[in-house]
């Protein structure tokens, strides 16, 4: 199936971005669908923030071409900018307003915004609604940053490591969030150093490694195109632990059985898992 132009909220072909000697960005092609929340995953200095920073306009680029909701983000409108949302790290909303004071000023900025007090119910921060932004933890913040991020109605929306520093009950509390999003027909980006977070919130992903994209598809089909392979583990009769990496793990199996005339003691058959596929094309296999 052909993907039509008009279906693709991001079309980036061929991306470069260098950085003085470092290149940060090495060719990189993303094809993002309109209403799909879409992972880039990729360690430290992958390159995903600095291909976050262009497809906002952000930052300019050395090559290729880039299309966000149909324009070139380095030549984006004010109108193709109330769009697209963004969700700043470390947002530098003054930090003696209220929620709901800095959510109310900042639906003045947009042509078409959300009603504040929706948006602020959506984040989950109706308790914070006379909070000064000092008093928030870290959390709410981030989920105070989301707000702010589509209190314009985005069609898309791009979050630039959400998570990060989160513990695990706000990190769920806040894919909840990215979730309600999507179910209302946000389309969203988000970047993250969580295969966690990737496996559990995108229909599709990119693994970037070193400026490219080494890997893209949903997360299964990833796991199965790219963990080739078993490991068969079983236990001697003498109590030897056992394992054999094959392609062929019904047959080890097999051969086990008739050795054995029967049960296989510790018998244990895995499928490489999302995780080791990742390790394995961002070249961080020996970190296991
Ligand atoms: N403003 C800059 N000036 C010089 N080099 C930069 C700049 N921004 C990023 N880099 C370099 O470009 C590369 C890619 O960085 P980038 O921040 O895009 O990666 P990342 O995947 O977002 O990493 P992280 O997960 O650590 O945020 C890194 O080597 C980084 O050091």
């Amino acid at each position: 199936m052909t993907t039509q132009a008009n279906d693709l909220a991001v079309d980036v072909r061929g991306l470069r971005k260098q950085y003085g000697d470092v290149t940060a960005v090495d060719g990189i092609d993303l094809e993002i669908r309109t209403g799909e929340v879409f992972g880039l995953l990729g360690p430290n200095g992958a390159g995903k923030s600095t291909t976050v920073e262009i497809l906002q306009g952000n930052r300019g680029r050395d090559a290729g071409e880039v299309l966000v909701l149909g324009s070139d983000p380095a030549t984006g409108t004010r109108a193709w900018r109330s769009r697209v949302g963004i969700v700043w790290q470390d947002e530098s909303a003054p930090a003696e307003l209220t929620v709901g004071e800095t959510v109310r000023h900042f639906a003045r900025y947009y042509p078409r915004p959300r009603d504040p007090e929706e948006v602020i119910g959506l984040v989950g921060l109706e308790a914070k609604v006379d909070s000064r932004i000092k008093a928030l933890s870290g959390g709410q913040r981030r989920r105070l940053d989301v707000a702010l991020g589509v209190i314009g109605d985005p069609e898309l929306l791009l979050l630039d490591e959400p998570t990060t520093g989160f513990d695990p009950a706000a990190r769920r509390q806040f894919w909840d969030l990215i979730r309600k999003l999507a179910g209302e027909g946000t389309t969203i980006l988000l970047t993250t150093h969580y295969l966690e977070e990737a496996e559990n919130l995108a229909d599709r992903l990119a693994i970037v490694a070193k400026g490219r994209v080494v890997a893209e598809g949903e997360p299964a089909a990833l796991r199965e195109r790219h963990g080739t392979g078993a490991t068969v583990e079983w236990t001697e009769p003498d109590g030897t632990p056992r394992a054999e990496h094959t392609d062929t793990p019904t047959k080890v199996v097999a051969e086990l059985m008739h050795r054995f005339d029967g049960e296989i003691p510790g018998l244990l058959v895995t499928r490489p898992t999302l995780e080791d596929v990742y390790l394995r094309l961002t070249g961080q296999e020996d970190v296991r």
